[in-house]
Formats: structure tokens, C-alpha cells, sequence
């Protein structure tokens, strides 16, 4: 299949490294500079420590994407997502699949033509070495749903996948994402404020007491009909992260931009929507900003 994979960061890497072991992939970045340090070193990809053998893949700056491929994936950060608009509403003419965390990219999906949008939820930890090259560090499956338009498209993706980097179709894209928004609104801000690692949030029972209160504002928010499931599922997200920091932690540490705004920030205006009163998501939400506002300060 021939498949385009818009930006060059961390997933945009992961991605374009598994999924030419089977299919024709292009790599879209945001600079020349990029795409042309990909075609001369190849992609590189380190597996839990160790350098598997480089891939020779396409690469081009995303001015010179046109949409001819048969599937798009983008993998920009939510925040990024209104620059490639433009772009994506111009040359989106089959399928694209958008990686992002959160929710509040969804209202962007319908701008786009697209007969087919998905939707996808990662659940692998990849982070970006050099223009060419990503370590893979915690190895999971990517879930992906339908947004609008058929499934067909994204069984035969299933398909034509190395086993060792799954696809799976789940039946309902919303429940999909809120599942990833609960985990990413309880553990992200809380472990990047209080600047621990994400397994202290149930290990300290004084911080699991944050963590519960938070749950619990999560679900109220988002009217969660299966409570003890989302818990169960967060629980289990926390216990199998215990050692890493969270990508929000390491954003506030690095002073880079963070995804607040597609996670907490949805649940506080949905919240507001509702009449909702959400003390714990307004205080985080606005504990994050205050972090971005240092970084842009200083
Ligand atoms: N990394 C991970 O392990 C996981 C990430 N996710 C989610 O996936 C999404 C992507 O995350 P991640 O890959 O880590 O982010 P990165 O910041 O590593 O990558 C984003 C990439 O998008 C590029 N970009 C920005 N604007 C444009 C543009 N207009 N055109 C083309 N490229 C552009 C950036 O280019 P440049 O570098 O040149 O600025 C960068 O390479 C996020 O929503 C994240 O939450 C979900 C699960 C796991
Ligand atoms: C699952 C979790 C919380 C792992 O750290 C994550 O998705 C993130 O850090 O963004």
C-alpha cells in the first residue's frame, strides 16, 4: 500500500519505520533539511537498546504532498494540527488517520473532505533521537477507529502490518478516545505538577487521593457510563508506566509547548458546557498554563 506519513517527529518516525517494512511510505516533514537527512542516512530505529538494521524510505518536505497515496497519517502534536489545515483540506482526497492524544482535535476532523477519517490511539512510547532516528521504548499496539466513512480500508491496514507492530479496528472511535483522554487527563498533569513518575500516583497514598478526586471529575465530565472499566483501565496504564515520566512531565521539564489544551482543556469546556463544577481539572488545566507561560517569560 502506499502510504503518506505526515511529520517527522517521534510517531511519525516509529510509524514510517514499521510500516515500510511492508508498503510503499513517503515521509512528509515540516523541513527540507529533515526529509533530505532521511533520504541520505536512511530511517533508523532502536528497539529497547538496540539498533535494528536502517530502512531506505522516501522523504519530501509536506509542500510536495498531494495526496496521491492510497492513506495519510498524520502525526503532528494536537497543537500543531490548525498550521497543516490548510494543507490536509487542499490534497486529502482518500484515507487519512490522525495519531493524536486528547480530544480536541476532533471538532478540526470534519473541515476535512476525506471520504474516509480515522482515528487513532497509540499506545507505544516512542521518542525521537535525530532527524533520522527513533527509539522505540515501550512496545504496544495502535487501536484505531472510524471517524467518518467505512472500516475497509483500515482491515486492510491490519493486514499489512509486520506482526510486531499491530493495528487493531475497535468498533467505536469515541469510546476509544476517551478511554486514552481519561488516562492522559489524570496521570499527565498530575505526575508533570507534582514531578513524579506515574507510578508514585498510586503508590503515594496522599497523591492517589488526587488521582481518585481526579477519576472521579473525569467521569462525572464526560458522563462515563462504566466507571469501574475506565478506573480499571487507568489503574492498569499507571501500574504498566510505573517507571516512566509522563510526555507531559517531560515537556514542562524541557519547557516545551504541552497537549493541556487537547486534554484537560476539553474536559474544562465541556465541564463549563455542562455546568459542570470541575475544581481539580480548572486548577491543573490552569497549573500547566502557568508552566507554558514561565517558558514563554523566560
Ligand atoms: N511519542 C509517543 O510515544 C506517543 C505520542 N502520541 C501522540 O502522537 C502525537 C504526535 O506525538 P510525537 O510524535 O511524540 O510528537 P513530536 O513532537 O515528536 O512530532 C511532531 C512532528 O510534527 C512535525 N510538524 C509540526 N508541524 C508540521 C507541519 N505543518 N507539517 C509537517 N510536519 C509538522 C514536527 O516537525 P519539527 O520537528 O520539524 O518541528 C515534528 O516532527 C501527539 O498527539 C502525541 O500525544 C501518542 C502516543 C505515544
Ligand atoms: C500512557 C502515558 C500516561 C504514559 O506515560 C502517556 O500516554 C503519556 O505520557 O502521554
Amino acid at each position: 500500500m502506499k502510504i503518506a506519513v505526515i511529520g517527522g517527529g517521534s510517531l511519525g518516525l516509529l510509524f514510517s519505520y514499521y510500516m515500510s517494512k511492508k508498503n510503499d511510505v513517503c515521509i512528509y516533514t515540516r523541513t527540507k533539511e529533515q526529509a533530505d537527512l532521511i533520504k541520505k542516512n536512511g530511517l533508523h530505529l532502536i528497539n529497547g537498546g538496540i539498533a535494528q538494521p536502517p530502512l531506505k524510505v522516501s522523504a519530501a518536505p509536506v509542500q510536495d504532498w498531494k495526496g496521491n497515496e492510497e492513506l495519510a497519517i498524520v502525526a503532528l502534536k494536537q497543537y500543531q494540527l490548525p498550521g497543516l489545515m490548510a494543507v490536509l483540506k487542499a490534497n486529502a482526497r482518500s484515507s487519512v488517520l490522525f495519531l493524536q492524544n486528547g480530544y480536541g482535535h476532533i471538532k478540526l476532523l470534519s473541515e476535512i473532505s476525506a471520504p474516509d477519517v480515522f482515528v487513532g490511539s497509540v499506545e507505544h512510547g516512542a521518542v525521537r533521537a535525530n532527524d533520522y532516528t527513533v527509539h522505540h521504548n515501550g512496545i504496544g499496539v495502535t487501536r484505531t477507529a472510524v471517524f467518518r466513512g467505512d472500516a475497509n480500508l483500515l482491515q486492510e491496514i491490519s493486514s499489512v502490518v509486520p506482526a510486531d507492530f499491530p493495528v487493531l479496528l475497535e468498533p467505536d472511535y469515541k469510546e476509544m478516545l476517551i478511554k486514552k483522554l481519561v488516562v492522559n487527563a489524570v496521570i499527565n498533569p498530575l505526575t508533570a505538577v507534582l514531578k513524579v513518575r506515574n507510578g508514585e500516583l498510586i503508590t503515594n497514598s496522599f497523591y492517589f487521593e488526587i488521582f481518585k478526586q481526579m477519576f472521579e471529575e473525569c467521569a462525572l465530565v464526560l458522563g462515563l457510563e462504566h466507571h469501574e472499566e475506565y478506573l480499571q483501565n487507568l489503574m492498569s496504564v499507571c501500574e504498566k508506566t510505573a517507571n516512566n515520566h509522563s510526555s507531559m512531565y517531560k515537556d514542562v521539564e524541557n519547557g516545551r509547548q504541552t497537549e493541556i489544551d487537547a486534554i484537560l482543556g476539553y474536559l474544562l469546556e465541556l465541564s463549563i458546557s455542562k455546568n459542570i463544577k470541575a475544581p481539580l481539572i480548572h486548577n491543573y488545566y490552569h497549573c500547566i498554563k502557568g508552566k507554558e507561560q514561565e517558558r514563554e517569560g523566560a
